[in-house]
């Protein structure tokens, strides 16, 4: 049991903590500077009761395995790796939503406003989704800095299948939308989520 306090479980999770607190407070502060403070819930925290149950099931994988298997976590380099994934996750959804501005909303437009313009520009130049992509890595990065290998897998599986389903919803809207202009982009240019079109 003591391995909870020890030097590996205590910055391994401290760091999954700073990443979780830093990842939602910005989405919320972004979010309010974008669309302004009357515009914003407190859903834009973007915390759901699904995630908060993938958050205690990579909790108590870590938990358990530190218990159990206390070497499992000291594969440093793994971890490090893991650690600047996490990184590398949140400047591409960072960058996502400072590129794309006020058309960058948490909930899918289904009516097209007359300020919304199709954003191809900075980050949307090189995938469509930069937002779900930074999202992605993001979440499977913090499983791999916990050394987690079940919330690796899992995280991976349930991300990638939400995007799935959430990408092609939001594409019908683009696509009347903006019509052939998106076409042409979504041509030229990947999703950025691994294995969808
Ligand atoms: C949560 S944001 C995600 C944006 C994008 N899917 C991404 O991953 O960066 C969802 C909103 O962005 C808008 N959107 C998505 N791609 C866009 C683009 N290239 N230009 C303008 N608006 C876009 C959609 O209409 C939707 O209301």
């Amino acid at each position: 049991m003591t391995e909870i306090f020890s030097y590996t479980a205590c910055r391994q999770l401290s760091q999954m903590f700073l990443a979780i607190l830093f990842f939602h407070t910005s989405e919320f502060i972004l979010a309010i500077v974008i669309h302004g403070r009357s515009n914003v819930t407190l859903s834009s925290l973007l915390i759901s009761a699904h995630y908060i149950l993938a958050m205690i099931f990579s909790l108590a994988e870590y938990i358990f395995e530190i218990v159990f298997f206390p070497e499992l976590k000291e594969y440093w380099v793994i971890s490090n790796v893991g650690l600047a994934i996490v990184v590398i996750g949140e400047v591409i959804r960072k960058l996502a939503i400072l590129t794309a501005g006020h058309a960058f909303t948490h909930l899918i437009r289904t009516h097209r406003h007359d300020d919304h313009r199709l954003v191809t520009h900075g980050i949307y130049g090189f995938m469509r989704h930069p937002g779900y992509s930074g999202f992605f890595i993001w979440s499977v990065g913090t499983q791999i800095m916990l050394c987690n290998p079940i919330s690796v897998v899992a995280f991976a599986v349930v991300v990638w299948r939400f995007f799935a389903k959430r990408i092609p919803y939001e594409e019908y809207f683009l696509r009347r939308f903006f019509g052939r202009e998106y076409k042409e982009y979504a041509k030229k240019v990947g999703s950025g989520v691994p294995f969808i079109n």
